[in-house]
């Protein structure tokens, strides 16, 4: 349990605003309780980082970079702590937790070669001058975090803006403040100067306190889809604040003719069940053909999906999923099921919540082929939708038949299935027998439609957090060999 919880301008500091809890999704118990920044506070924390940017944008590359890979290596110092950490607030496995932290280790130097490849300087020759493209960091930028990556998707936009040389307040997802703390701490024994990254924590008011300042210049979000449209509708009209935003999906995953259905099976698995469901590139909906070969994948599919280990995240043997992030995110993932069914779906596994006051569920898995309007919703929980097809262009219509378009895949063995598929798909993932989650961080990152607004990030991000300018130069002035029509010197 903290008080200190607000870091404004290098210094800890209590909420003065309402006090909020996280608690242990898998034991129940109450972890972190602290207040919120009130407007008040956050008001302060984008006034250090405006008053902390002029030096910090001033400073080499090389300083900054510095600084953030001594973070880096903190994190490696502390990785089994900080993967306790988040495994505790999200329930997620430790065998998880700690890929979570390696991908925040690895962010330092892949964010490093995308700011040099893609937002680098370039010089080239011309008569009597230079031209150059340079970059320049936007300012103070906000950075929101979802809860389902607590450290690795908020270091994602958090690394990159600094490297540019802007300087962050980060909004934390309520559900998992003690992450946030805890990150922060090392940002802090990294050196960061006061002022340049200011964390501040609270529920929705202190979301909307810091979305809505006149002083930040961009708002970098991952999130949920409905949170972004308000973000995004909030800054219509305001084309000089940048706004990057990483929403939800309702992803599709097709299985075409293939051989091996354990490996088929396999990437089913790790696309709709890792992470317990919750990761924004899961397969939500399987379509799978109405054939005798169909029916093998979806029989084995039950068989494997009916054994899945569901277990707390310091187990042993350690349990494929978790806890969902609370008791009540589980709930709702069985009323969703519940739905479903008494809307004509049939049950293929049933998912249960194995204890109330907890957010372990089991998998669940529906056949919705006989459905009328389903609704074009992401179910962020351990729950597949199956639709049985007799026509492939027919299933890819469906696959395409949601306003989100973050991550498609498919299982086939022919790669012309591949090529014709990736042609007409719309998404910003489109794999082929690989899961459609576990997306690179050294690739673009995003979705098209709901998804997100084509500002991917990852290796992408580095285009979000700089703008460029074009200059042409020349040491003096000098008048030029022929001048233009009606001009005389
Ligand atoms: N595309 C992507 O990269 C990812 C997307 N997600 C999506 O995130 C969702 C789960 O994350 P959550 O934490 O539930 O998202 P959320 O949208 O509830 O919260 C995200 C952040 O926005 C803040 N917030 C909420 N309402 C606000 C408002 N009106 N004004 C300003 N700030 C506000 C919250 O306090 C939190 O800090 C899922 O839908 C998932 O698909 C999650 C991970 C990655
Ligand atoms: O942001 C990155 O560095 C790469 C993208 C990434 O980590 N994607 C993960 C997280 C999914 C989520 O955002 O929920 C994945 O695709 O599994």
């Amino acid at each position: 349990m903290t008080a200190e919880n607000q870091f404004i301008n290098g210094r800890w500091q209590a909420g003065a605003g309402d006090s909020f809890k996280s608690i242990d999704p898998a034991r129940n118990e109450v972890i972190w309780e602290a207040g919120s920044a009130t407007e008040a506070q956050v008001n302060e924390a984008v006034m250090a980082a405006r008053e902390a940017f002029v030096g910090w944008a001033d400073m080499a590359f090389e300083d900054r970079l510095a600084i953030c890979q001594k973070f880096a290596s903190l994190l490696e110092q502390n990785k089994e702590h900080l993967a306790m950490v988040i495994a505790r607030e999200t329930g997620k496995p430790v065998w998880e937790t700690r890929t979570e932290v390696g991908a925040m280790i690895g962010k330092v130097a892949i964010s490093e070669k995308a700011y040099k490849e893609r937002t680098g300087t370039v010089e080239n020759p011309m008569p009597g001058a230079k031209a150059f493209i340079r970059h320049k960091p936007h300012g103070v930028v906000a950075v929101y975090g979802p809860y389902n990556f607590p450290g690795h998707l908020p270091n994602g936009h958090i690394v990159p803006s600094l490297l540019a040389g802007n300087t962050v307040v980060f909004k934390p997802s309520e559900l998992t403040p003690m992450v946030a703390e805890e990150t922060v701490k090392l940002w802090e024994k990294a050196g960061i100067p006061a002022g340049v990254l200011n964390l501040v924590q609270g529920e929705v008011a202190t979301g909307k306190a810091l979305s809505a300042h006149p002083q930040i210049d961009g708002l970098y979000f991952t999130g949920s889809s409905n949170t972004g449209h308000l973000l995004h509708k909030q800054f219509g009209g305001r084309p000089d604040k940048i706004l990057a935003l990483e929403m939800g999906g309702n992803n599709p995953l097709i299985v075409k003719d293939v051989s091996d259905i354990d490996a088929a099976v396999h990437n089913i698995v790790q696309s709709a069940f890792i992470t317990s469901g919750q990761r924004c590139t899961c397969a939500r909906r399987l379509f799978v053909p109405n054939n005798e070969s169909g029916r093998k994948i979806i029989e084995r599919l039950v068989e494997v999906t009916e054994n899945i280990l569901v277990d707390d995240y310091e187990a042993d043997p350690q349990p494929f999923m978790g806890a969902m992030i609370s008791a009540k995110a589980a709930a709702q993932m069985v009323d969703a099921q519940n739905a479903l069914l008494q809307s004509g779906a049939t049950s293929l596994v049933r998912m249960k919540q194995l204890d109330d006051k907890k957010g372990f569920v089991t998998p669940g898995i529906v056949d919705v082929t006989n459905v009328d309007d389903m609704p074009d919703e992401e179910h962020f929980g351990p729950l597949l939708k199956v639709y049985r097809y007799g026509d492939f262009d027919a299933a890819i219509a469906e696959a395409n038949n949601t306003r989100y378009g973050l991550s498609a895949g498919i299982l086939c063995d022919a790669e012309s299935d591949y090529r014709y598929f990736f042609k007409r798909i719309r998404a910003g993932i489109v794999n082929w027998n690989k899961p459609i989650t576990g997306a690179s961080s050294a690739a673009p990152f995003g979705g098209i439609g709901a998804s997100g607004n084509h500002r991917a990030s990852a290796y992408y991000a580095a285009d979000y957090c700089a703008y460029p300018v074009a200059s042409v130069e020349a040491e003096r002035s000098t008048l030029p060999e022929s001048l233009a029509p009606g001009l005389k010197f």
